[in-house]
């Protein structure tokens, strides 16, 4: 029997006047999944996000989450989800324990049992030492984790992370994957989104790709790579161009990448050849990833609505 759903969207639709953010969007999420929402600046991951729990109404389509519906029982959601938004949005002039205080008391934690609550999560986030901190004196990483703190506080069933490791150092995007991955392995249902390819690789059982509200594609990450990009790539600096291009095969693909230039072929040894026949030294031979998946279906130029 498959996990039961956790949240269902069927026909998403969102305009702000004129401009359709959201346009016949599909996705369904079940119990325990790890799902990340990939898409270029302005896709509409955040639109849809904020759908789920009724922080943006919808303009078309059903949405359910735990089989309810955001545009009614926002609040029943609320209680049973934790949000780590893009922006922080902490009180910056209260401590930590303050701030954690306020959100456990907005989420109906009794305040024996809130604060040792706190206290366990700040010491998870190593964050212990901060709790009579005022926010303002803390890095971007310790708000950040300080964020993750607040919203595991109810101990959510759904956890939507937007962006929760941009601008941070690898170590504490490291502790935050430990953190995801340890509540993955709890049978959370976590949505995530992310403008790193490798995080979403690492992190989530499936890709949903949106481009300009809809989705472009959805699958593992490794069933999305084998279905759209399979093969090996090999990166080359932009001057070899010429002596690769007689070189190159009708099932290989050409491709620029800024000032470099990309070959995918179906086997790493067509890339060795290459290499032998063009008289060239690649810069990077590597398995085709997620990245390549992306820029395929999303393109890398700069969209318009952007
Ligand atoms: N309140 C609003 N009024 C008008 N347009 C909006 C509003 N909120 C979002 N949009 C537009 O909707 C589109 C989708 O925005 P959204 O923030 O959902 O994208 P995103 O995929 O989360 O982007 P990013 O990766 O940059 O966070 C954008 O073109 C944005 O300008």
């Amino acid at each position: 029997m498959s996990a039961p759903l956790v949240l269902s969207a069927r026909s998403v639709a969102k305009r702000f006047g004129d401009f359709e953010a959201l346009c016949a969007l599909d996705l369904e999420v079940k119990t325990g999944e790890c799902v990340g929402l990939l898409g270029p600046n302005g896709a509409g991951k955040s639109t849809f996000i904020g759908c789920l729990y009724g922080v943006v109404q919808r303009t078309g389509g059903e949405l359910e989450v735990f089989g309810m519906d955001p545009a009614g029982q926002a609040r029943a959601i609320k209680r049973r989800i934790g949000v780590v938004p893009q922006e922080n949005a902490l009180d910056e002039g209260l401590t930590v324990l303050e701030n954690m205080r306020i959100y456990a008391r907005f989420s109906g934690l009794k305040k024996a049992s809130a604060d040792e609550r706190i206290l366990q999560l700040l010491e998870r986030m190593s964050l212990e030492t901060k709790r009579d901190a005022t926010i303002n004196t803390l890095s971007g990483g310790m708000k950040r984790r300080l964020t993750f703190v607040r919203a595991l506080l109810a101990d959510p069933e759904l956890l939507i992370l937007d962006e929760p490791t941009t601008g941070l150092d690898p170590s504490v995007r490291h502790l935050l994957w430990e953190t995801v991955t340890s509540l993955r392995s709890q049978g959370k249902t976590i949505l995530v989104t992310t403008h790193y390819m490798h995080e979403a690789e690492v992190l989530c059982d499936r890709i949903v790709i949106l481009d300009q509200g809809k989705v472009v594609a959805a699958g593992a990450p490794r069933e999305l790579i084998a279905q759209e990009t399979p093969g090996y790539v090999g990166i080359f600096s932009g001057d070899a161009q010429e002596d690769i291009r007689p070189h190159l095969k009708a099932d290989w693909e050409f491709f620029h990448q800024g000032h470099q230039c990309c070959v995918r072929a179906p086997a790493f040894d067509d890339l060795l050849e290459l290499q032998k026949s063009a008289g060239v030294d690649a810069l990077q031979l590597r398995p085709a990833n997620l990245e390549d998946v992306y820029l395929k279906l999303t393109g890398s130029e700069l969209k318009q609505h952007d």
